[in-house]
């Protein structure tokens, strides 16, 4: 049986984060494929599920997929899902500059892994991080996506103003791979005690 994982996504600086959070200690084998995937619209699990089908369809084996969003509560959880095209077209400025008119500023950065295991029939499993902050004007590298407008709660920096070792110790994606972590560590050992 196949028990490396493949992770697919385009997004290099995602795949970066993740082999610096889970170290070597991960008990799987993950590789990575830059397949681009569909970007589909929908409530944020529904996304997270339908584009691990999809990654699952292509690699024929175990895979993870993962959606990130950034979801400004003034805007009732917008733009969530479609931060990447909102990205794209306002930059970090924009994003700061979209909340010009609402006192509140605070967003939730949220990041969901999606894994299925390659085999027909079972179920996609997800795994959620949320980490509370602020959109705030745009300080520090250009490294990755919105980092530069988002401070978390309890910093007066950005994302992009701490080191990378910091973020990695309370960002979304910390927080859904800890719970990934988890998972895998528990199937192994039942997966060694069935051997
Ligand atoms: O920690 C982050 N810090 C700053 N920006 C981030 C982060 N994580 C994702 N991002 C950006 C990338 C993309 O503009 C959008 C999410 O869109 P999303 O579809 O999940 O990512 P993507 O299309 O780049 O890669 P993928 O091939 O895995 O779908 O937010
Ligand atoms: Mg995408």
């Amino acid at each position: 049986m196949n028990r490396t994982i493949t992770f697919v996504t385009g997004n290099s600086k995602k795949l970066e984060e993740l082999v610096q959070i889970l170290g070597s200690s991960f008990p799987r084998k993950i590789i990575s494929s830059n397949v681009d995937l569909p970007e589909l619209q929908g409530e944020i699990d529904v996304i997270c599920k339908k584009k691990c089908l999809e990654a699952s369809s292509i690699v024929k084996g175990p895979v993870i997929v993962e959606d990130t969003c950034l979801c400004f509560n003034a805007l009732k959880g917008l733009p969530g899902p479609y931060i990447k095209w909102f990205l794209q077209q306002l930059e970090p400025e924009g994003l700061y500059k979209l909340l010009i008119g609402f006192e509140d500023k605070t967003a939730q950065a949220v990041c969901t892994f999606a894994y299925h295991s390659g085999i027909e029939g079972e179920e996609v499993i997800l795994f959620k991080g949320v980490t509370d902050g602020e959109i705030v004007e745009p300080r520090g590298s250009r490294d990755f996506g919105w980092d530069p407008c988002f401070q978390p709660k309890g910093y007066n920096i950005t994302y992009a103003e701490m080191p990378k070792e910091e973020k990695n110790k309370i960002s979304h994606r910390f927080r859904a791979l800890d719970s990934l972590r988890a998972y895998f560590n528990e199937e192994q050992c039942n997966y060694n005690k069935n051997k």
